[in-house]
């Protein structure tokens, strides 16, 4: 890319980054990304909103088909500890996932095919989608009007990698993340005096117990051979140091590679909470929040790509391994052909890091990947 038109994203990436905002809040990011779409030529573009989303449709020259590139939105509550001048002026908010990266990619590519001689025979279509941390906003998109008179043929996306180094593309045929269900679970006892823990029934306690044994349900319950994650991310408990917690409350996500194994980490959970609410005499609530279906890759396409990037040397392919990560996504992908990918952005702090500082040579990276790639899939020799 000209150096001139690279620091224009630049600053829009650092532009973005200085405006996180959770899932369906996305308003001022929104807002932002249709001031910039609605100063590109406009001839070949027609463009949607559905709730803090945008559909951009790009009309091709003599369409059979529908290309899309899905960009997520959200950012994470995360207060931001990175070294950057252009740090988040939302306080307890930070893109932590590299979102800003992912809609700066598409912006770049989709200006590139409202460019001159850049257009394609096939329409494509850019998905800038709410809410991908939570509570999940790929299912409502693909189910609304808006998406479904546009629905794509084939779909792509891709997610920053810090592990991997610039110029490395990594993925693979079949699963790549898992399935998900986000956890919470409330435990109601009785408050009390804390010099007289025998006339209440102590929720802190309670909620230590609960926090362990879950942690056996993967090691006693799963099959070593399948795999599967619980983390509580979050714990919640009591109001000051000398008054015994009436409330207690748990918040974390389940992963796993087959619904089975969900299904049995869930049995096992609401056993173990059971055992609690006896054990404790409390009561216990469990909500299981949002749940994404696996991101599963499309064989044939996916591995069609991966042979294009070795052979036109844009980026350097590593085969993955998948990975407990969640992605709503896989909705798309569970209804519409395509693939999901790693970008090496090479940053010593992972994904959900306060410190994550994601190189920004990926964004040009990726958007040659993507022009290339869309170029080849949506031209009729
Ligand atoms: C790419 C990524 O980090 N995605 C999130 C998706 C979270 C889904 C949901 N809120 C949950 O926690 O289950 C991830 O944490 O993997």
């Amino acid at each position: 890319m000209p150096t001139l038109e690279l620091e224009r994203f630049l600053q829009i990436r650092r532009d973005l980054h200085q405006i996180p905002e959770p899932g369906f809040q996305e308003f001022k990011t929104q807002l932002y990304l249709l001031n910039y779409i609605s100063e590109l030529p406009q001839e070949r573009l027609e463009i949607k909103t559905w709730r803090t989303g945008i559909l951009v449709k790009v009309k091709g020259k003599n369409p059979t088909r529908t290309l899309a590139y899905r960009a997520d939105m959200d950012a994470l509550p995360i207060s931001e500890d990175t070294t950057y001048e252009f740090k988040s002026t939302h306080p307890g908010y930070m893109h932590a996932c590299g979102h800003d990266v992912h809609m700066t990619i598409g912006l770049a590519v989709l200006t590139h095919f409202v460019q001159g001689e850049n257009s394609v025979d096939d329409d494509l279509l850019f998905l800038f989608q709410p809410a991908e941390e939570g509570p999940g906003g790929a299912l409502p998109m693909m189910e609304s009007e808006e998406f479904q008179a546009w629905r794509p043929d084939m779909i792509f996306a891709l997610h920053i990698a810090p592990e991997h180094p610039v110029g490395t593309i990594t993925t693979k045929p079949g699963i790549l993340f898992a399935n998900t269900s986000e956890l919470f679970i409330d435990l109601i006892g009785k408050g009390g005096h804390a010099a007289f823990p025998h006339t209440a029934n102590d929720m802190v306690i309670a909620q230590a117990h609960l926090a362990t044994q879950l942690q056996s349900i993967i090691s006693r319950n799963l099959d070593p051979l399948d795999s599967g994650v619980i983390t509580i991310g979050k714990i919640e408990a009591g109001t000051r140091q000398n008054i015994i917690a009436e409330r207690a409350r748990l918040e974390g996500t389940i992963r796993t590679f087959s619904m089975e194994s969900m299904t049995k980490i869930k049995s096992r959970i609401e056993a173990l909470v059971r055992g609690i609410e006896v054990g404790f005499e409390c009561r216990a609530e469990i909500d299981y929040g949002s749940n994404y279906c696996q991101v599963y890759n499309d064989e044939a396409l996916t591995t069609d790509f991966m042979n294009w990037v070795r052979e036109s040397g844009e980026a350097n392919l590593i085969v993955a391994r998948e990975a407990m990560t969640g992605e709503d996504f896989g909705y798309f992908l569970a209804e519409i052909p395509g693939f999901m990918f790693w970008l090496g952005a090479d940053t010593p702090y992972g994904l959900h890091h306060a410190k994550i500082e994601p190189s920004e040579n990926a964004i040009d990276v990726a958007r040659n990947v993507m022009t290339k790639y869309l170029t080849k899939m949506a031209t009729r020799a």
